[in-house]
């Protein structure tokens, strides 16, 4: 990882990517309100906000405030479930991500989400990841496998894995599931790549592992990574999106989220003042 002297920040906490946020948005998420049945609160209120391209966007705050939700309607995750319902918009390229005209499996392809707990398949490393590629393209043979190796590749993982790839995936470290979920997510060539809490439930270096391949992968893909550790967000994250009980706070560039936030909400929670 490259590293940048860094700010410093609120409660001791020092962003790494200090340089701003420039590039275009790859997703625009426009007065988007989002309910989990007919008769429940508003989960998401009012939210806007931009996925800038090839750049990591932290979400942060407190529990309960909407980030996973967020991540579950940018993938249409929530048309699966009978009365929860999403208005606004998702743009990409212009379009409405969430019209149901769009193809469910047009967006997974153009949109993977990998999750808190590791979930790969039962099945072996292969077919975990060869199975998504089949549900989006015919490949043949040889071209799978020459798929295969680099999603493993681009995921930290091959050198790991060459030997083994048609054992069970169960045999692998927590760590390495997870990074083999990122590269079954990575294998279908997504623009964007959502990631819930992908190291809750992991050690400190495989953590660390993950960390640096998502530094690693931002040059080919947009990410959005919802994080509950401010160390981590300063670590990972161009921009930091603060939510609080449905609402987003504030989006800021992470060096001036540590450094400058400007609402004391954000400023109460980055210094663990409450959450
Ligand atoms: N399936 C569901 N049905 C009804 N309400 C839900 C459902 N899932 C989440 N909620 C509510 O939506 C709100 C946002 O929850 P969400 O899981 O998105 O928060 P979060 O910020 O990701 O929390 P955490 O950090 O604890 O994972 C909460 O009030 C939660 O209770």
């Amino acid at each position: 990882m490259t590293d940048t002297t860094p700010a410093s920040g609120f409660g001791g906490i020092q962003a790494r990517n200090d340089a701003g946020v420039t590039a275009e948005p790859r997703i625009s998420v426009r007065n988007l309100d989002f309910y989990y049945g007919p008769t429940l609160p508003k989960a998401l209120k009012g939210i806007n906000f931009d996925l800038p391209a090839r750049q990591v966007t932290g979400m942060i705050g407190p529990s309960g405030c909407g980030k996973s939700t967020l991540l579950r309607v940018l993938n249409r995750m929530y048309s699966l479930y009978n009365g929860q319902r999403a208005e606004g918009e998702v743009l990409m390229d212009g379009r409405n991500m969430l019209d149901p005209k769009i193809d469910l499996n047009e967006l997974r392809s153009r949109i993977g989400m990998v999750f808190q707990k590791p979930t790969p398949f039962p099945m072996t490393i292969w077919e975990n990841i060869a199975f998504g590629i089949r549900l989006h393209e015919k490949l043949s043979k040889a071209d799978m496998a020459v798929r295969i190796e680099w999603a493993l590749t681009r995921a930290a993982i091959w050198n790991e894995v060459k030997d083994r790839l048609h054992t069970s995936a169960m045999g692998l470290s927590g760590g390495q599931q997870q990074r083999l979920c990122i590269a079954r997510s990575i294998a279908v060539r997504p623009e964007v790549i959502l990631l819930d809490e992908p190291t809750s439930a992991l050690d400190p270096i495989s953590t660390l592992k993950i960390e640096e391949l998502i530094d690693e992968l931002k040059r080919d893909f947009t990410i959005a990574i919802v994080t509950h550790n401010m160390q981590q967000a300063a670590r990972c994250a161009d921009q930091v999106a603060f939510f609080y009980l449905g609402e987003l706070i504030e989006v800021a560039p992470a060096g001036q989220m540590f450094t400058a936030p400007k609402h004391q909400k954000t400023q109460e929670y980055i210094t663990g003042r409450f959450g």
